[in-house]
């Protein structure tokens, strides 16, 4: 069977699910999330033309004074009269501009003595009318589009909801995704160890790498490789997304696709032009979407990073789910490659990538010293020290 290549079962991966159903959130609830529609300005703002400064609430035209003081202007409590002609109104940042007045002289520039202001230097105050004022409307107006839809809610996007009136925002519903471990010889880590066996990791190291995204996360434990425990546990799920690790290879043991079918899934794909990460295979289980990662480690992260993290994100709302690459310029040369996308664990120094002589994907140790992939494409050929490369940043 000709192996799939890697955008192909992107694109494939995509295509089993849309996005979850949509609903409002408050807005701390909302962060990290995407918007599922767009955010509109339900007031203006600022509201009315407010000061910037400290100081005075002058008439432009009555410089260079002398003025009268008639009374004060504060955030949240307003004057309540006007400035005419020779008039001053005390005003603090934050503080509506009393009708009238149209600029505030800062209280540094400003020599008052009771109710008498005049400026503290001749040739002093502001220069122009409008100066310390921030004009109503000025960062937005009522009905302007402030988030598109698609658009992610960083901490300023979900500022500036909250200053446009929002309470609460529109989002997809967070991605459950079940993680399952498969192998007879995992134990949890730090827990007492044979020789035969190995301490479980693909299932904190995927939590950790989904941990940016809007998921509640179902742990399935660690499922013996037996074909009949596999499909009870996948009959059994309740989630949006299930992803295993391990048993996705050809081996005696390889127990997970046959045990995903039996359970009722439908195998959209397995194995990818890819590496690590060949023995990947995607598909549907009831309204699920299932994902079978390989065992290995790095093969684990490698698919986790390419295809699960899109996926999550995705059915979250995200428009353009997938890792984007960058250039960087390689370090040493690097032989042609085969017919797999090669992701090869480097180190990054002075700006320039350094493959890791040896591309184990069991080995952890050169994952976490990794600051980077460098993606090789299928029949890439021999690279040398200065030319530029795609890498994917993972550090
Ligand atoms: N004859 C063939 N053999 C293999 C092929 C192949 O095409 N033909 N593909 C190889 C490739 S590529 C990979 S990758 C591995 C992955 O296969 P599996 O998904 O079946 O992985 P396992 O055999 O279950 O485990 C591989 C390795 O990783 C360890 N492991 C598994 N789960 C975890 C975990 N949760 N935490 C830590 N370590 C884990 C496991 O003990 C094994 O050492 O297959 C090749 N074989
Ligand atoms: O995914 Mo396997 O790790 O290509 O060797």
């Amino acid at each position: 069977m000709a192996l799939l290549p890697v955008s192909d079962a992107q694109q494939r991966l995509l295509a089993l699910a849309g996005p979850l159903p949509p609903e409002r959130v408050a807005l701390r609830a909302a962060a990290g999330r995407w918007a599922a529609e767009p955010v509109q300005a339900l007031r203006d703002q600022p509201s009315a033309d407010i000061s910037a400064m400290d100081g005075y609430a002058i008439r432009f035209a009555d410089m260079p004074g002398p003025w009268t003081v008639t009374g004060e202007s504060a955030a949240g409590r307003a004057f309540a009269g006007s400035v005419s002609a020779g008039e001053a109104v005390r005003i603090f940042t934050g503080a509506p501009l009393p009708p009238g007045s149209d600029t505030v002289l800062v209280q540094e520039e400003a020599a008052r003595d009771g109710a008498a202001l005049a400026l503290a230097l001749a040739g002093e105050g502001p220069a122009f009318r409008g100066r310390n004022v921030r004009v109503r409307g000025l960062d937005f107006t009522t009905g302007d589009t402030l988030i598109a839809a698609g658009d992610r809610l960083t901490p300023a996007r979900l500022a500036l909801a909250g200053v446009a009136g929002h309470g609460m925002l529109p989002v997809r519903r967070n991605v459950r995704v079940a993680l399952a471990a498969t192998g007879d010889e995992l134990v949890p880590p730090g827990a007492p160890i044979g020789d035969a066996q190995l301490p479980e990791t693909n299932r904190a190291m995927l939590a950790a790498q989904l941990a940016d995204l809007p998921v509640e996360l179902i742990d399935l434990g660690i499922l013996p490789d037996r074909a009949g425990a596999l499909e009870a546990a996948f009959r059994a799920l309740d989630a949006d997304v299930l992803v295993t690790t391990g048993g996705a290879s050809v081996g005696d043991h390889d127990l997970v696709r046959p045990a995903l079918i039996a359970a009722g899934a439908h195998i959209d794909f397995w194995k990818i032009a890819l590496r690590p990460g060949k023995p990947m295979m995607a598909g549907r289980l009831g309204d699920a979407v299932v994902v079978g990662l390989p065992g290995n480690p790095v093969s684990a992260f490698v698919t986790a990073l390419l295809f699960v993290r899109p996926l999550v994100a995705h059915l979250a709302g995200a428009p353009d789910p997938f890792p984007r690459p960058r250039a960087a310029t390689l370090g040493e040369p690097l032989p042609a490659n085969g017919e797999r996308t090669d992701y090869l664990r480097a180190e990054l120094r002075d700006g320039r990538a350094y493959a890791s002589t040896i591309q184990d994907s069991s080995m952890l140790r050169t994952l976490a010293r990794a600051g980077c992939l460098i993606v090789r494409q299928p029949h890439a050929p021999p690279a040398a020290a200065g030319d530029s490369a795609e890498i994917l940043d993972i550090g």
